[in-house]
């Protein structure tokens, strides 16, 4: 299997070196060359199967030759044994068409974990099997922080570092990052947003020389493997209710859009999804692209649901790509002019969106009031974020027969702020957590400025 970058400048490259590599050098992101496609029958003999043998036949098409079967097998059975759920990702029913994708049973109580916990050991393996060592950079919104560092922390071959915006990821997020020991984990507070860091992570993949040698890699989900690895869940789900002789919907709390893009490969790979609904926080800009077609950047707002407090949404290229019939030039020149200035997607691309894909905005008060409300229909305690695709799929699902999954993409224990002022307790921590909040933490405060940032990893690495 050879990758694309979706500006269409960049090598090709296989799937061991899109693992250790980040964005391309275009500034584009890969895609595989060619889409696998499972058959009705192949989709059904996966049904009832063990959630790590779905994730092995889902994700070997995408692995080539790059590891041999047994060894993957192996990585992923590890991985999936570091969830507390038996299914994996398990699926409550709601009501008699709406069901809750729970994934956030693995150690850092985020979806983060699914393909993070993989994407570790993947890391782990082909860098052992070079000799070589990497430096990671990440940006966080709060989740993909401790999910990057819980993940990677025991590969000696990496130097981690996480970029947070300080003082926007929520105290329990923040613990779980600086609270760390391990020496080969750095914690970046920056004075800044989501946007700022990870518009330096971004950067910091064009030019390279501040690692003089050493290799960048990417745990955000510009890194193909995240995706890859959150695509066997979609499956996983709508196998559970019927699929592949009955269609299913899913509604996505949204940002950088690296879970919906896995939902829609899913969809391309031969699961029967009849929409998605693209569930956001007052940072709108999906919502707006889709509805009004005003695909433009406006100021981040910090809200009640802070991991998804993201304006540039790295994944939505992918989509695009696919939008515009893979047409990377095309993609490249509306990537071009939305650095700049306020972009519009062209007609044909934006109906066959419009197809497929519904999108709600939900705002701090709606989501206080949809966590209460949900408690009371349902008994479930709603995280902020998995309220937003809550709301979104009542008011976007096109119909009521479909069964609609929404995904629940946190437990509520890591946001006291919004699940006390719906009126609760709070959620408590799993007992692995329990002395999260007396622990020591270890982070540093830097400016928003890419050369302090550099000079900051460069002069921490190994
Ligand atoms: C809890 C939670 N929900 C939803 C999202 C949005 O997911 P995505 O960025 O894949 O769209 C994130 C982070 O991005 C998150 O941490
Ligand atoms: N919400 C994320 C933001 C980064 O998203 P990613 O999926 O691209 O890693 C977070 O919690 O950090």
């Amino acid at each position: 299997m050879r990758y694309i970058s979706t500006r269409g400048r960049a090598p090709a490259l296989d799937f061991e070196e899109v693992v250790l590599t980040g964005m391309a050098a275009d500034g584009g992101l890969y895609v595989p060359e060619q889409i696998p496609e499972f058959s009705p029958e192949a989709l059904a003999a996966m049904a009832g199967q063990p959630y790590a043998e779905v994730a092995f036949r889902v994700m070997r098409p995408f692995v080539g030759d790059a590891i041999d079967d047994a060894t993957f097998r192996r990585l992923i059975d590890a991985t999936y044994a570091s969830f507390k759920h038996d299914a994996v990702t398990p699926l409550k029913q709601l009501d008699s068409s709406h069901f809750l994708l729970e994934l956030f049973h693995g150690p850092t109580l985020a979806f983060k974990d699914v393909a993070l916990q993989l994407l570790g050991r993947l890391l782990d393996h082909f860098l052992a099997r070079r000799g070589e060592r990497g430096v990671i950079m990440g940006a966080t919104s709060g989740d993909t922080g401790s999910a990057a560092i819980e993940g990677c922390r025991h590969c000696d071959n990496l130097d981690i570092f996480i970029l947070h915006p300080h003082e926007r990821v929520s105290a329990v997020q923040r613990r779980q990052m600086t609270t760390v020991p391990a020496a080969n984990v750095h914690n970046i507070a920056i004075e800044g947003d989501f946007d700022d860091a990870q518009a330096m992570v971004k950067a910091s993949f064009a030019d390279q020389g501040f690692l003089q040698g050493r290799r960048l890699i990417a745990v955000n989900s510009i890194n193909w493997a995240r995706i890859m690895a959150q695509i066997v869940y979609y499956v996983y789900a709508a196998l559970a209710l019927g699929a592949p002789h009955r269609a299913v919907s899913f509604t996505v709390p949204s940002a950088n859009f690296g879970n919906l893009f896995a939902g829609y490969m899913a969809r391309r790979m031969g699961l029967p999804v009849r929409q998605f609904v693209i569930a956001t926080n007052a940072n709108d800009i999906l919502h707006r692209t889709l509805s009004a077609n005003d695909f433009s950047r406006r100021e981040l707002k910090a809200t009640l649901a802070p991991s998804m407090d993201i304006v540039v949404s790295s994944n939505f290229e992918r989509l695009l790509f696919e939008a515009y019939d893979r047409d990377a030039a095309a993609v490249d020149a509306l990537m071009s002019r939305f650095q700049h200035e306020p972009a519009a997607l062209a007609e044909a691309p934006l109906a066959k969106l419009r197809a497929l894909f519904a999108s709600h905005s939900v705002d701090d008060d709606t989501i206080i009031a949809v966590i209460r409300e949900a408690f009371g229909r349902t008994g479930e305690l709603l995280d902020p974020h998995t309220a937003t695709g809550y709301r979104a799929a009542e008011r976007a699902r096109t119909d009521t027969v479909t069964p609609m999954i929404t995904l629940a993409t946190a437990h509520p224990a890591k946001f006291e702020d919004a699940v006390v002022r719906a009126g609760f307790k709070g959620a408590p921590l799993p007992d692995a957590l329990q002395d999260l909040l007396s622990r020591p933490e270890r982070y540093d405060v830097l400016p928003a400025e890419l050369a302090a940032v550099q000079q900051y990893v460069a002069d921490h690495r190994r």
